[in-house]
C-alpha cells in the first residue's frame, strides 16, 4: 500500500496546477494548491505539510521567496522547487535556502511524485532525529559511576576495555546496582558516543509490544498499527541500544535478536522486507540467564552471542565501602549527615542497592528539619538495626570487663545478631550463613532472649512451637 504524502502545490500555471494536483489526489496523495506565495502562505500558517512543491518564477513571489519567508516564519517543510529553465544559479540559490530538490519543468508527474516522496522522508528523519535529540537531552542527567572500592575499579576498568569495541556486552547485577549507569558509561567512552544512545526495558512493555518497538511494524499489520513504525533497531542505526531486563524478553522473539547480533538484519512486524542495521547491542539482566539457559526459559545460543563481554556489578554490601561516597555523592548541596545516620548508613544490608541509597537519602532531607540528617530521619529499619547493634556491641564490651562472664557466649550472640541482622532477620538465611540448623538456631535465639526483642509476638510463638515440638 502507497503511503500518502501531503503536499502544499503553489503554481501560478492554472493547467499544470489542476492536473498536477489531480494526479496526485488520484495516487492517493493530500494536494492543496494555491495560485500564489501569498495564499500560500496563508495556507501554511493553518496547516502542516510533509512538502512544498513551489513554481520558481511566479508574478509577486517567486518560489524562492516564498521559501525564504517560510524560514524566516520558521514553518517546517521540505520544499521541491519547480522551474521552467533550469539554471544552475538557481539551483544553487535554492538549495543554499534549504530546498530539498529541485525539478526542470516540464517533467513526468511520476518523477515529481518520487521526489516528493523522497523529500517526505527526509522531512520525517529530520522530524525523529529532533524528538530523539530532545528526548536524549530530558533522559540525559549525565551520571558518573562512584566507587572507589576494589570492586568497583574492577568495572571501571573493564569499561576501558570494552568501550572501544563494538561487541555485544551483558551487563549483570542485583537490581539498582548501578547497570544503566554503566551502560552509559561505556556509551559515552565508545567511538559512538556523538550516535544515538537508546534503551528499552523489557520488564516494563507487555510482551506483543516489546517486538513491534524494537523491529518496529507496517501499517495494517496488527489491529492498532495505523502507520508504518521503524523499531528502536532501525531508530538507533549507528549507536547503541540497551535492552534492560534481557532476561523477561519472550522466548519467542529471542531468535529475532539472535539474527541481529549474527549478521544486523532485521524484519519489521508483517513486512518481507529485510533491513540491515549496525547497532551496538548492550543488554543488562538481574537474573542468572545461564541457569535461564538450563530451565529453557532461555536460549543458549543467543546467550552465547550476548554474553561475549560480560561485566558483574557486585550488590552494594559487598563494596560497603563505596557507601560514603555515595552518601557525599548524593546528599544535596549544603547538606550534612550526622555521624551516627552515617554509621547506620554504614551498617545497612541495602537489599535495592544504591537506589535504595538515593531513596533514604531523599526521603531524609523530606523528613529533616534542618539542613543535617539525622538518625531520626532514617527508616525505620535502618535506625533499629543500628540500635541493635550498638546494643549487642556495648554489652560485649561492658561484659568482656566482667570475670564472671562467659565471653564465649557473648561472642556467639553478638555474632548471631549481626548476622540476623545482616539477613534483614530472615532465620533460614542466619542459619544457612552460620552453617547451623534451623532449630539450633531458635534454640541459641531463645537462649540469648534474643527473640523477644528481634520478633513480633506472633513469630515468637510460632517459633517457640517449633522449638519444643523439635525437642
Ligand atoms: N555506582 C553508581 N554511581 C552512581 N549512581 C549509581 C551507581 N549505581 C547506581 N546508581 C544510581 O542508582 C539508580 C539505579 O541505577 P540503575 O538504574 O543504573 O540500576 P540498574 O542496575 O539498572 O537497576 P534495574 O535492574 O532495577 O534496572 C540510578 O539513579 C543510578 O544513577
Amino acid at each position: 500500500m502507497v503511503e500518502s504524502i501531503s503536499v502544499l502545490l503553489v503554481e501560478d500555471d492554472y493547467d499544470f496546477r489542476d492536473s498536477c494536483a489531480r494526479w496526485m489526489q488520484r495516487k492517493g496523495h493530500r494536494v492543496v494548491a494555491a495560485a500564489g506565495g501569498a495564499e500560500a502562505l496563508a495556507i501554511c500558517q493553518r496547516n502542516d505539510f510533509d512538502v512544498g512543491v513551489f513554481d520558481m518564477n511566479m508574478p509577486g513571489m517567486s518560489g524562492i521567496e516564498l521559501l525564504q519567508r517560510l524560514r524566516d516564519d520558521k514553518i517546517d517543510m521540505e520544499v521541491v522547487i519547480l522551474t521552467g529553465q533550469g539554471t544552475i544559479e538557481s539551483a544553487v540559490q535554492a538549495m543554499k535556502l534549504g530546498a530539498t530538490d529541485y525539478l526542470t519543468k516540464p517533467c513526468p508527474l511520476g518523477d515529481l511524485e518520487h521526489h516528493c516522496r523522497l523529500a517526505r522522508d527526509r522531512s520525517r528523519l529530520r522530524r525523529e532525529n529532533k524528538q530523539l535529540k530532545a528526548m536524549m537531552t530530558r533522559n540525559e542527567k549525565v551520571t558518573e559511576l562512584i566507587g572507589d572500592s576494589e570492586e568497583m575499579r574492577t568495572v571501571a576498568t573493564w569499561i576501558k576495555r570494552i568501550a572501544p569495541t563494538s561487541k555485544p556486552v551483558l551487563i549483570t547485577g542485583e537490581s539498582g546496582t548501578g547497570k544503566e549507569v554503566v551502560a552509559k558509561t561505556i556509551w559515552r567512552s565508545s567511538h559512538l558516543k556523538d550516535h544515538p544512545f537508546l534503551a528499552i526495558n523489557c520488564a516494563a512493555l507487555p510482551e506483543s509490544l516489546v517486538e513491534s518497538e524494537l523491529f518496529g511494524h507496517e501499517k495494517g499489520s496488527f489491529t492498532g498499527a495505523y502507520a508504518d513504525k521503524p523499531g528502536l533497531f532501525e531508530v538507533a542505526n549507528g549507536g547503541t541500544l540497551l535492552i534492560d531486563e534481557l532476561g523477561e524478553m519472550p522466548l519467542s522473539l529471542q531468535p529475532k535478536l539472535l539474527r541481529v547480533l549474527e549478521d544486523g538484519s532485521i524484519r519489521r512486524i508483517g513486512s518481507h522486507k529485510e533491513r540491515k542495521v549496525d547497532v551496538r547491542i548492550i543488554a543488562a539482566t538481574n537474573r542468572d540467564l545461564s541457569e535461564d539457559v538450563k530451565r529453557g526459559t532461555f536460549r543458549e545460543d543467543l546467550f552465547y552471542r550476548v554474553n561475549v563481554l560480560p561485566i558483574h556489578l557486585p550488590p552494594l554490601r559487598d563494596h560497603r565501602r563505596d557507601v560514603d561516597l555515595l552518601i557525599d555523592h548524593f546528599i544535596p548541596k549544603g547538606w550534612s549527615i550526622d555521624a551516627e545516620a552515617r554509621a547506620a548508613m554504614n551498617e545497612h544490608h541495602w537489599p535495592g542497592n544504591v537506589r535504595e541509597l538515593i531513596n533514604v537519602i531523599e526521603r531524609a532531607t523530606i523528613l529533616a528539619d534542618h539542613d543535617e540528617i539525622t538518625l531520626d530521619d532514617l527508616p525505620r529499619d535502618l535506625i533499629q538495626a543500628h540500635r541493635l547493634e550498638n546494643d549487642a556491641t556495648r554489652s560485649l564490651s561492658s561484659r568482656q570487663n566482667d570475670p564472671k562472664s562467659d565471653l564465649l557466649d557473648e561472642v556467639t550472640e553478638a555474632h548471631i545478631l549481626a548476622v540476623l541482622e545482616r539477613e534483614n532477620g530472615n532465620k533460614a538465611k542466619t542459619a544457612r550463613v552460620l552453617g547451623i540448623h534451623r532449630r539450633k538456631l531458635y534454640r541459641l535465639l531463645e537462649r540469648y532472649q534474643i527473640l523477644h526483642s528481634h520478633q513480633d509476638n506472633h513469630e515468637a510463638e510460632s517459633i517457640d512451637a517449633a522449638v519444643s515440638s523439635a525437642s
